[in-house]
């Protein structure tokens, strides 16, 4: 997908993945995670996703990527924060206490900026993506983060019958791009109740990954 693809769906509003409330499966499995206060999170292609509010109420330090700088303005509205904003390199840099949002583009991100990751939260971010750029991001994600615990939700369906986003992930390919680096568990496979867009029989499967 091009950048111009999810500008457009901002602008246009065309957002139904936005939930507007943290995500269940997030408040479910948070626990498996293990996270200490003061832990930093990773959430990428983070859109404005309430589910950021989870992490900071316990205490994590959330660190976030955007492409849309309109998502992350909203973002920090919606939290009622002023953010501080700065240039660093490539990227507009909008900070709060326990809160720093990269607007960029996430394969550009480096280590280095991102500093120490401790888990990841994807929800929406592996699924946005078609091939081959699942594979780009998830080798990215790995080196970024040395392999740090994450959770991860997918969606599952036939995927001729519909173009994504969002993409069916299926359990194959959940090993294929990240079994070489983590221990992987199925923690719960779910039927979407009412189907996914024009999909009438899809599930929602949620991940722990760890080493
Ligand atoms: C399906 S939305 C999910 C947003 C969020 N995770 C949520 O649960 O609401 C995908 C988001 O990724 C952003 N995005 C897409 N490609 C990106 C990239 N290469 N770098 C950073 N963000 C990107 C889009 O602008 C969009 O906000």
């Amino acid at each position: 997908m091009e950048a111009t693809y999810w500008q457009d769906l901002w602008v246009s509003g065309q957002t139904g993945f936005h939930e507007g409330q943290v995500n269940r499966m997030l408040n479910k499995y948070y626990h498996l995670l293990d996270l200490k206060v003061g832990e930093r999170v990773l959430i990428p292609l983070c859109g404005k996703s309430m589910d950021i509010t989870h992490f900071l109420s316990h205490g994590q330090h959330v660190v976030g990527v955007e492409l849309y700088e309109g998502a992350v303005v909203a973002l920090f509205e919606s939290l009622k924060v002023s953010p501080r904003i700065h240039q660093q390199g490539a990227f507009r840099v909008y900070q709060a206490p326990n809160l720093t949002i990269f607007v960029g583009d996430f394969f550009a991100v480096s280590a280095q900026l991102l500093g120490r990751i401790d888990a990841v939260y994807d929800r929406a971010a592996l699924v946005a993506l078609p091939e081959p750029m699942r594979t780009d991001y998830t080798k990215h994600l790995v080196s970024l983060t040395k392999a740090a615990k994450q959770l991860l939700i997918c969606f599952e369906y036939e995927q001729g019958l519909m173009s994504g986003p969002p993409f069916a992930v299926s359990p194959e390919m959940v090993e294929r791009y990240y079994g070489a680096h983590y221990h992987i568990e199925l923690q719960e496979r779910t039927v979407l109740e009412g189907g996914l867009k024009e999909v009438s029989h899809a599930f929602e499967s949620v991940w722990l990954l760890s080493s």
